[in-house]
C-alpha cells in the first residue's frame, strides 16, 4: 500500500489523476470504476483538465459506479448516475452510453445487483477503481458486518452514513434513502489497481483502521490491504491517527520523489 499524504485537495487531484492517466492511454478501451461523494471532486477536475488538454481520452473507455442509492427515481439529481454525470463525465469525452450505474430504480434491486455484477464482468472488469471511504470504514456502500467476499449486492446504510450523506438531500435525513446496491467488496477487490482518496479529519479513525488496524468486518476498507496495487491519497487531518506516517512519507519520497 503506497501512502501519500498532502496538504491541499487539489495536490491530491493532481496525483491521483497522474497515476490514473496512463492506464488509459495505454489502453484506450480501459474500464473506469467511478466513486460518488466529495472526496474524489478534486481528481475528477484533475482528469477533465487532462482530457481537456489533448492528453487523456475516455472515448473509448467505459464507467462503472460504486453504488447507486435505492428507491431514488432516475431522474433524481443525487441519483448517483445523475451525480456522477455532473461532476465529471459529461465534462469529459465519455460516450454517455458508456458510463454505467446500478439500477436502483429497479422493481427488483436484487437481481439488478446480480445484473451489474455481471455487466462488469462482461466489460473485462474494472482497470482502475477510485474509492473514497465513509467515517464509518465503509467503500462503496459495504457497511460494516457485510461479507468481505460480497458480489454485487443490495446493502442497507447504517444511520452514520445516512446522517454523513445527509449534507447531499438539503440536511434533511428523512430524504436520506435507507439502502443501495454497491460493488461488494470482493468485486471491487478484482480490480486491477485502487486508488482511495479520502479528506478531513472525520475519516481519520477509519483510515488508520484500513491503513494499520487488524482485517475485520466492523471497518470494512480494511481488506484492501489484500490489494496488491492501491495508493492512498491523504490530507493532514484524514491522516492524523496514523501512527507510522514519517515512514509512509520515506516511502512516497523513494518512490514518486526522486528529486
Ligand atoms: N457511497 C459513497 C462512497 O462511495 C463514498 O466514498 C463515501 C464518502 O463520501 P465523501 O467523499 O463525500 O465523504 O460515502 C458515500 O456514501
Amino acid at each position: 500500500m503506497q501512502v501519500g499524504i498532502f496538504n491541499d485537495e487539489s495536490k491530491i487531484g493532481e496525483i491521483g489523476a497522474e497515476i490514473i492517466a496512463p492506464v488509459f492511454i495505454d489502453k484506450p478501451t480501459g474500464v473506469l470504476g467511478l466513486a460518488t461523494g466529495s472526496s474524489p471532486l478534486p481528481l475528477y477536475d484533475a482528469l477533465v483538465k487532462k482530457v481537456e488538454a489533448g492528453t487523456l481520452s475516455f472515448a473509448q473507455a467505459q464507467a462503472f459506479c460504486l453504488d447507486e442509492y435505492v428507491g431514488l427515481s432516475m431522474e433524481h439529481p443525487e441519483a448517483y448516475r445523475n451525480f456522477i454525470r455532473r461532476v465529471f463525465t459529461a465534462r469529459t469525452d465519455f460516450p454517455d452510453s458508456a458510463v454505467h450505474a446500478p439500477a436502483g430504480a429497479s422493481d427488483d434491486p436484487y437481481a439488478a445487483a446480480a445484473e451489474y455484477d455481471a455487466q462488469i464482468k462482461a466489460a473485462g472488469g474494472v482497470d482502475v477503481q477510485i474509492l473514497g471511504i465513509g467515517s464509518d470504514g465503509h467503500i462503496g456502500f459495504n457497511e460494516p458486518s457485510g461479507s468481505l467476499s460480497s458480489r454485487t449486492h443490495v446493502d442497507f446504510l447504517t444511520e452514520q452514513t445516512r446522517q454523513d450523506n445527509a449534507r447531499f438531500f438539503d440536511g434533511n435525513l428523512a430524504d436520506v434513502p435507507t439502502a443501495c446496491i454497491t460493488q461488494g467488496l470482493g468485486t471491487i477487490m478484482e480490480a486491477g489497481k485502487l486508488v482511495l482518496i479520502a479528506t478531513g479529519a472525520g475519516k481519520a479513525e477509519a483510515v488508520a483502521q484500513m491503513v494499520e488496524g487488524p482485517v475485520s468486518a466492523r471497518w470494512p476498507a480494511t481488506v484492501v490491504q489484500f490489494h496488491n496495487d492501491i495508493t492512498v491519497l491523504l490530507d493532514e487531518g484524514a491522516a492524523s491517527k496514523l501512527t507510522m506516517r514519517d515512514y509512509y512519507a520515506q516511502a512516497w519520497k523513494a518512490q514518486y520523489d526522486q528529486s
